[in-house]
């Protein structure tokens, strides 16, 4: 919450802005597992994704690379850090900022001889708000981006889908609204 505070002041979004959005808010964790895998070149440990909540903390547990971020349209490694937190921007900070924030795509490749362990914690607002631009954010010269739909129906949508890169933010874009059918 924190450093999401500070990103709305960075912004000069009102206050209060995320402390209405995320009331208590919902903090979700997942442990994932790679096992060392013979052929790591024809594997993925996790597909291309941007993760559905606004803040991602994710720390690397044991010293084995994998994690990649995609940079200017290439995979970069993130070197694990001993100690030390990776923080992802997700969907609905990209939502909320108008496209201010863009939501990171990354991935996670297996190796052939060790196991790799990580744990991510999502932070996401409380489910029966209103998800969308910020309306400080919306001008003429910058219209709102994404359509405004219920946190509820959000992860409806986002947890039937597959990880797909980050196929589900456009089908929440404005441009978007007419074409489906
Ligand atoms: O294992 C990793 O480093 C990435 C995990 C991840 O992206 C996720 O759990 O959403
Ligand atoms: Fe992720």
């Amino acid at each position: 919450m924190t450093i999401m505070n500070q990103m709305a002041k960075a912004l000069g979004m009102e206050a209060d802005y995320f402390k209405e959005l995320f009331g208590e808010g919902r903090q979700a964790i997942r442990m994932n597992y790679y096992p060392p895998c013979p052929q790591p070149e024809l594997a993925m440990g996790i597909n291309p994704h941007s993760d559905g909540g606004a803040l991602t903390i994710l720390l690397q547990l044991n010293k084995v690379e994998g994690l990649q971020i995609k940079k200017n349209g290439m995979w970069i490694s993130v070197k694990p850090l001993p100690g030390a937190f990776i923080i992802n921007i997700g969907n609905i900070l990209e939502i909320v900022t108008n496209g201010i924030y863009p939501s990171i795509e990354h991935r996670a490749t297996v190796n052939s001889m060790k196991e790799r362990l990580s744990i991510a914690t999502f932070y996401s607002p409380k489910v029966d708000g209103k998800l969308g631009p910020a309306p400080s954010l919306i001008t003429s010269e910058t219209p709102a981006l994404f359509k405004t739909i219920s946190v509820a129906d959000y992860f409806k949508g986002f947890f039937s889908r597959q990880l797909q890169g980050k196929s589900y933010l456009d089908v929440l874009k404005v441009q978007n609204e007419n074409e489906s059918g």
